[in-house]
């Protein structure tokens, strides 16, 4: 999977049906699709406009139900993350939480800024985890929480996603400053992830089908 040059790559990541495609197309295109049936990691590759500055940014809506998943991948590739859990779903959360432990182990937290977002917030009747747990989880690990809805919030989720694309660009520009022996070893950071995240076969060798969107040829 080959990145374009200078985009700011976000990988969205979390338990089966907590809402990564919603979410995602919510904020790409403000449209919320109830029904998303896709067995394939999709890459999104638009141009983003925030307040004073346009820039490309490439979102990583990763598969849960796909036996192999770019998952794998995104630890050698993201610049940023996005880990959804369900308000209404106990388990997801903790699924979130071993995500997180996973990042943590690598101390991917200064390389990359990580969000943890609480979504389907929507259904209040339904909510297994309460925005206090959100809160504390995210505290211990050092990211920021949000809660939100796919469903309802466009506006916040636009906010959130363009606050995050500014942080990702200061670490960016912070890396491209730093002198080379610095940088070479966060690259190793990057290797070890790798390593965590993949299995044990050589993840260069094997081939991931990833289909790609280009919102710049379709608006
Ligand atoms: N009420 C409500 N339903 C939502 C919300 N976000 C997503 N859903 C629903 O939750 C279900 C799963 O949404 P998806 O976006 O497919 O979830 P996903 O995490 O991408 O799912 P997989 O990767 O296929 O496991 C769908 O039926 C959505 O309509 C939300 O904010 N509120």
């Amino acid at each position: 999977m080959k990145a374009s040059s200078g985009s700011i790559r976000i990988a969205v990541l979390g338990a089966e049906n907590v809402g990564k495609s919603a979410v995602t197309v919510r904020f790409l295109t403000r449209r919320f699709i109830g029904e998303y049936n896709s067995n394939t990691d999709l890459l999104y590759r638009t141009r983003f406009q925030s307040e004073d500055s346009s820039v490309c940014i490439e979102v990583l809506d990763t598969c849960s139900r796909k036996e192999f998943s770019s998952t794998d991948l995104t630890p050698t590739w993201a610049h940023s993350y996005v880990i959804i859990y369900s308000t209404c779903d106990r388990s997801s959360f903790d699924s979130a939480r071993k995500i997180l432990d996973s990042l943590n182990k690598l101390r991917i937290q200064g390389c990359a800024p990580i969000l943890l977002l609480g979504n389907k917030k929507d259904l209040s009747h339904m909510r297994e985890v309460d925005s206090d747990e959100g809160d504390r989880l995210a505290l211990q690990y050092g990211c920021r929480h949000e809660e939100v809805s796919a469903a309802d919030d466009y506006k916040i989720i636009r906010n959130i996603f363009q606050e995050l694309v500014a942080d990702a660009k200061i670490v960016q520009q912070q890396r491209a400053t730093l002198p080379k022996k610095r940088r070479s070893s966060l690259t190793n950071v990057s290797k070890k992830l790798g390593a965590v995240f993949g299995k044990k076969d050589s993840l260069e060798k094997r081939k991931l089908s990833c289909d790609i969107i280009d919102l710049n040829t379709i608006k």
